[in-house]
């Protein structure tokens, strides 16, 4: 299959901060690919490049075939960021229904996520009329995934969308992201845990605005000798030649 994103010589200057020191990059359509890297490493600012958000100084990104910020774009892509953006004094299908209609999404085409479907994909059916500002962190993380999904986008962005999570909701979160998967689209998912780096097709190792590494979860601990992702990492950190930081 092709590439959902196309990153080439992608550089992001953020205040005194070099983000992104020419990145180049190719997600498959219809994989799960791992952003991962340290807190800073600018895994948020190239998720907000393929959104077509954030301010380039040089580089580009293609997504789906168009130049990212492109206006048809809008709803072929799903984000979720890191602070839940619903809204607390409504319930979880009202936020819903605003949500699709301000995207525009049509009830009864076919093949479409509809608000009760993406409450039932995220598992939270029996909560549809509760007020959001009332749900659990796990829940309310859950309403944006929902949100996320509706329309079917192809291509769905979460920034570390399982952070602060209980195991069991990091599972069963996980089993929902592979399923979407299933139905061919295709997930840019960042973390900083690396047991999390397992669940994904591909990983994308960042460190200081640079990929150290492409790679898969076994392809990892077989460079580096290690026997958990995380050690694996911090190996590979180390062993990297020492990154030169850009004025
Ligand atoms: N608005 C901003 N102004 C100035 N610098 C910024 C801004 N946003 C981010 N940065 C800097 O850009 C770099 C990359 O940040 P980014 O948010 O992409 O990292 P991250 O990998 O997503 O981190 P985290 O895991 O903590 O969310 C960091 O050094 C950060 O301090």
């Amino acid at each position: 299959m092709g590439a959902a994103v196309e990153v080439r010589g992608l550089r992001v200057v953020r205040g005194r901060t070099t983000a992104l020191a020419g990145v180049d990059l190719d997600v498959a359509a219809g994989t799960v690919t791992g952003l991962l890297g340290p807190s800073g490493s600018g895994k948020t600012t190239l998720m907000r490049c393929v959104l077509g958000v954030q301010r380039v100084a040089a580089g580009r990104v293609t997504v789906l075939g168009r130049p990212a910020g492109s206006r048809e774009l809008r709803r072929r892509i799903g984000y979720v960021t890191q602070a839940p953006s619903v809204y607390p004094d409504l319930t979880a299908e009202e936020n819903l229904r605003y949500f699709a209609r301000v995207l525009g999404v049509d009830r009864r085409a076919r093949g479409v996520t509809t608000v009760a479907e993406a409450l039932d994909v995220v598992g939270l059916a029996a909560q549809r009329r509760q007020l959001v500002g009332t749900l659990s962190g796990g829940q309310l993380s859950r309403v944006s995934l929902a949100a996320a999904l509706l329309g079917s986008p192809e291509l769905l962005v979460l920034d570390e969308p399982t952070v602060g999570l209980d195991p069991v909701l990091r599972e069963s979160l996980w089993a929902t992201f592979r399923e979407i998967a299933g139905t061919g689209t295709t997930l840019l998912v960042s973390s900083h845990v690396m047991d999390e780096a397992a669940r994904c097709d591909e990983l994308v190792l960042l460190r200081a605005g640079h990929i150290l590494a492409r790679t898969t979860l076994p392809e990892l601990l077989r460079r580096t000798g290690e026997r958990d992702g995380e050690r694996a990492f911090l190996r590979l950190v180390r062993d990297a030649a020492p990154v030169r930081e850009l004025p």
